[in-house]
């Protein structure tokens, strides 16, 4: 009997591992080194073309679909389109900047009249340790801690309870996480706030940066009918049956906002 499943090395020849129906990848860690390493650059150039040469192979997920998800530039645009396609559901993400390069001055300084203090800072690349360095901007002068490349967002008040999303095909599953607390609306004389969001997102973190004032009203989870209506419409965008959405809720005006979109774990 054929083996039912089995883990392919990928320093081999991919021909003679196989046939294969379905095939699962993380490839993620390789795609990224890829930018700037030849090793991996090659390791994926043998695996794409094994996976062009047999289409009947399922691949989850394609990587052109999960090179777009390590790059925040590219899934945030995406993210940017949902408040149009999901009107009827009032689903949104917050304003955001692309920061191309340091030198990019006058990007940096539309952020003062184009979005809304605090900003929070994420690096471009969307995957691995570094991705998750982040910080919060307070006011004009605390731009000058952006370190490019990276988007600039808007943060949004959503009582420190993040909504995260795991999408496995035709199927999800929500899970609370604790988030952010409140800061005051607007721009304010604070230093910038430098964290790990591995720190403040977890099942286990425990951060300051967490812990709401204890009067905070509870906000409603997100209708589950507005998630549902979110994976399907992000299924047909991203092109991807394995990942992850990072939802809040705003506390003014309880409006679903997607703050991040994130590969399968
Ligand atoms: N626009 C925003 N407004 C308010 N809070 C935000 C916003 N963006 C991010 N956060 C907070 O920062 C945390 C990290 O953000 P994000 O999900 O983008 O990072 P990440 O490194 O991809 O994390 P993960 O791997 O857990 O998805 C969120 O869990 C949330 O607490
Ligand atoms: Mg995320």
């Amino acid at each position: 009997m054929a083996n039912i499943s089995c883990q392919i090395d990928l320093t081999q020849p991919m021909g003679p591992q196989g046939p294969f129906d379905v095939i699962v990848h993380k490839l993620s860690d390789v795609i990224v080194e890829a930018e700037h390493d030849s090793q991996s650059q090659e390791l994926l150039a043998n695996f794409q073309s094994f996976v062009s040469v047999n289409p009947s192979t399922v691949l989850l997920d394609p990587l052109p679909a999960m090179t777009r998800l390590l790059d925040r530039f590219a899934s945030y645009r995406i993210m940017s389109k949902l408040h149009n396609s999901l009107r009827d559901w009032r689903v949104c993400s917050p304003s955001y900047l692309e920061i191309q390069s340091a030198d990019d001055l006058s990007s940096v300084q539309q952020a003062v009249t184009t979005l809304s203090f605090p900003l929070i800072c994420k690096t471009r690349v969307a995957h691995g340790s570094l991705s998750h360095e982040m910080c919060l901007i307070f006011s004009g002068e605390g731009l000058a801690d952006v370190r490019a490349p990276c988007v600039l967002q808007s943060f949004v008040n959503h009582g420190a309870v993040l909504h995260k999303v795991f999408v496995v095909g035709e199927k999800h599953f929500c899970v609370e996480r604790p988030s952010l607390k409140n800061f005051p609306p607007g721009p304010c004389d604070r230093n910038t706030i430098f964290f790990n969001s591995h720190h403040v997102s977890k099942p286990e973190s425990n951060s300051a940066l967490t812990a709401l004032d204890e009067q905070t009203p509870l906000l409603p989870p997100p209708s589950s009918e507005a998630v549902a209506a979110l994976v399907k419409e992000l299924r047909l965008q991203l092109g991807m049956a394995l990942f992850g959405v990072d939802i809040i809720i705003n506390i003014h005006t309880h409006t679903l906002t997607v703050i991040d979109i994130n590969i399968f774990p």
